[in-house]
């Protein structure tokens, strides 16, 4: 599961990830591995990993990690194969969300491939394009299925319905995740297109250090837009964020965020976010070894959670021992939440919640 950072040439992209990338921008803790030159899989910041790992003191502590890629600047014509376009819109389609970085900033010595700062110009110029390259998709399958659709196969004149709904809205400037589907076979029908304009997007303003805190009239702009849309908006100045970043000392790092307003660096609520769009959660383990979150997908079964840490857990899964997150926190250990009769025994259909503790009986 992997974020993508997509949006016009110029608008912070790659400062954005390089404050991703920089292991000094989190705590010590959370390093950055680069896989490719713009892939990165990140460590996700939680705050409730330390404070089990301040009570169990384990040997290791492993935090959840996200991948975000960080693809070249997409520019008016890329659906037509302008500026590389096919295969920036390829790399896109890989992903699973997409975090739109929008130029929310003013200044004169950083030129707009557009000329000027217009952050919803700019949304609509992507938005545009994505939608056009769904059009061609959409145009490609309906002409491949009406006929069947027309003679009766019933599998066809399903996915006829479908694709002629998202072909309607894109045609109205729209995207397809405003299509929301009525049943199990419409999600699978719009999986199988993978469009671009389905996934998940987070509006990700780019502001100047003054507006780091509140924003400014833009990003105001933006939430209009994304709240129509259902879609999140955040905000990040990312120039003064990588310089922040580039401080030696934690302390130094602290008190720079604490002028600008910041309790923490916007790349944590960042990489939350993105977490959060991928539509994942966390459980954790923890022993004397390792503390250790797990990343799955929310309303995944405990079977589905044991395993991510093996396929023997899950093969041979009997049963789950789960604590909630704050019953461990408020009996500050396993063996008092026990006394307490707070841990619980879960069967195979109980849906994990997000940051349960867990602990799974199986045999092979
Ligand atoms: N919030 C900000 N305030 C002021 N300047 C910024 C801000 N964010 C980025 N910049 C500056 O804008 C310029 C472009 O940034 P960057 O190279 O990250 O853009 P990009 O989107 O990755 O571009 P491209 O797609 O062309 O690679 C850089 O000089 C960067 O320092």
């Amino acid at each position: 599961m992997k974020c993508g950072i997509v949006g016009l040439p110029n608008v912070g992209k790659s400062t954005l990830f390089n404050c991703l990338s920089n292991a000094k921008a989190q705590s010590a803790n959370f390093p950055f591995c680069t896989i490719e030159p713009n892939v990165g899989v990140v460590n996700v910041p939680d705050p409730r990993l330390e404070k089990l790992a301040e009570l169990v003191k384990p040997q290791r502590v492993v935090p959840a990690t996200v991948e975000i890629v960080d693809i070249a600047g997409l520019v008016k014509g890329a659906s037509k194969g302008e500026g590389l376009g096919n295969q920036f819109l390829g790399n896109i389609r890989e992903t699973h969300a997409i975090l739109h970085v929008l130029r929310c900033f003013d200044d004169p010595n950083i030129i707009h491939v557009d000329g000027s700062v217009d952050p919803v110009r700019d949304k609509e110029v992507i938005d545009i394009e994505l939608q056009l390259k769904d059009l061609e998709t959409i145009e490609k399958r309906i002409s491949r299925i009406e006929k069947a659709a027309k003679t009766g196969d019933k599998t066809a004149a399903k996915e006829l319905a479908v694709t002629t709904q998202i072909r309607n809205l894109l045609l109205e400037g729209k995207n397809a995740r405003m299509f929301v589907p009525q049943n199990e076979d419409e999600t699978e029908i719009v999986k199988g297109l993978q469009l671009l304009t389905a996934k998940p997007v987070l509006y990700v303003c780019n502001v100047d250090e003054q507006s780091a805190a509140t924003g400014n009239e833009w990003v105001e702009k933006i939430r209009e837009i994304a709240k129509t849309e259902n879609s999140g908006v955040l905000l990040l100045a990312a120039k003064i964020e990588s310089e922040i970043a580039e401080l030696e000392s934690y302390e130094e790092r602290r008190l720079f965020l604490e002028e600008l307003g910041l309790e923490e660096p916007g790349v944590n609520r960042l990489i939350r976010a993105a977490y959060e769009l991928l539509n994942l959660q966390t459980f954790f383990t923890a022993g004397e070894k390792e503390v250790r979150a797990w990343t799955i997908r929310k309303g995944d079964t405990a079977p589905k959670a044991a395993g991510v840490i093996h396929s023997d857990f899950e093969k041979g899964f009997i049963r789950a021992e789960v604590i909630s997150f704050e019953d461990y926190i408020r009996y500050g250990s396993e063996a008092a939440v026990r006394e307490a009769g707070k841990l619980r025994i879960e069967g195979k259909e109980y849906v994990v919640k997000d940051g349960d503790i867990m602990h799974f009986r199986f045999n092979v």
